[in-house]
């Protein structure tokens, strides 16, 4: 795998996780489609696309892939780098600053390297325009000088394929969108999933981890690998302390689970604040998502993606016409009495 050397904002590639963290994920990414848990629509539909190209020896088609954070959208672009056997590049829309950034990357590819380009929605509008040309007719127009002097040279650029990740697929222009052949929508994992994908992990980190302890790690977990993986290295750290290093039974589990303060729902801090706030400052809402998102300090883009997609899975949240809303079990869940009158939502 050839990564980039300057990958630009490493922040926005790998969803903001520390040195650390972003080890410890390496560690526990499936490698190929097959160990790739869950998922089975895109997953079925990606095998697909991915086995016609290589029978008919072709390039792949260009993969959008979006979703809420940590459901696997930068695995899933390793895995057809890996698949398709083609070098791996790696770029995200806020490190390409201006389209001379893209084009110096389109112009070293090879062919069949896979280029991922993840916060696809966040790329410079000249850029954007620059990759529908490289991504329909494979031709890149460098501009030579500056001022009424500058020329452009087309350039063509050997087959590759495009996988664009993003949290918001509905901000993407439409002509963007259109020249993706597949695109793959991510949703939550069931606890099932997330037991098995728990299992994996246990496996690759030498744990005992007990089917009970999975169980309720999964139910825990947020619908989220990522958050599941993390547990599973909260509960090691706990078994650790606590004598028995490597059993990771209920009790370990639970312990941990404690101890980190996991909301029964699995909800982190920033759903807590989110609900709280619209349950205790806007009387359940409905309220626009800009004032919800000041209000906990936060940018709307980021309640939008990051918090909303799961309140809303969990029945916890609604989104109405005049925003957004919570639901009765909203305030059961937080242990408040939800008002006697106003719009409810059940
Ligand atoms: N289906 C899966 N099976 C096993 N592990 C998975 C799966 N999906 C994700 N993971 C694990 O979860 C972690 C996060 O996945 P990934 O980095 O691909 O998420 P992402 O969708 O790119 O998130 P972000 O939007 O924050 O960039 C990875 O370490 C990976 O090991
Ligand atoms: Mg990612």
């Amino acid at each position: 795998m050839a990564d980039m050397a300057d990958m630009g904002d490493q922040r926005m590639v790998d969803g903001g996780a520390q040195d650390s963290e972003r080890a410890a994920e390496a560690a526990l990414r499936p490698k190929r489609l097959e160990d790739f848990i869950g998922q089975e629509v895109v997953r079925g539909q990606l095998s697909v696309v991915l086995r016609s190209a290589r029978a008919r020896g072709v390039t792949a088609d260009h993969v959008l892939l979006s979703g809420p954070p940590g459901l696997g959208k930068t695995t899933l672009a390793m895995i057809i780098a890996a698949e398709v056997e083609g070098s791996l590049r790696l770029t995200s829309g806020p490190a390409i600053q201006h389209a001379g950034d893209l084009a110096a990357i389109l112009s070293s590819l090879e062919e069949g390297d896979v280029l991922f380009i993840d916060e696809i929605h966040r790329l410079a509008r000249t850029a954007e325009e620059m990759l529908y040309l490289a991504m329909e007719d494979y031709r890149v127009d460098i501009v030579v000088g500056k001022g009424p002097g500058a020329t452009s040279i087309p350039l063509s650029l050997p087959p590759f394929t495009v996988v664009g990740a993003t949290t918001r697929a509905g901000l993407l222009p439409a002509p963007l969108r259109d020249r993706f052949g597949f695109t793959g929508h991510l949703d939550f994992y069931g606890p099932g999933e997330l037991t098995r994908i728990l299992r994996r992990s246990a496996g690759l980190l030498g744990v005992d981890l007990e089917g009970e302890a999975a169980s309720e790690l999964a139910r825990r977990s947020r619908g989220t690998p990522r958050i599941a993986n993390r547990l599973l290295r909260r509960v090691q750290d706990w078994a650790e302390v606590h004598g028995s290093p490597g059993r990771l039974d209920l009790e370990a589990a639970r312990g941990a689970l404690e101890v980190f303060e996991v909301d029964p729902l699995g909800l982190d801090r920033l759903d807590r604040q989110v609900l709280h706030a619209l349950c205790t400052r806007f009387g359940g809402g409905p309220v626009g998502l800009t004032t919800l998102a000041v209000s906990v300090g936060e940018e709307p883009e980021t309640v939008e993606t990051v918090a909303e997609p799961y309140l809303v899975r969990e029945g916890l949240m609604v989104r109405t016409p005049r925003g957004r809303a919570a639901t009765v079990a909203a305030y059961e869940h937080l242990g408040l009495q939800a008002p006697a009158e106003g719009v409810l939502f059940t």
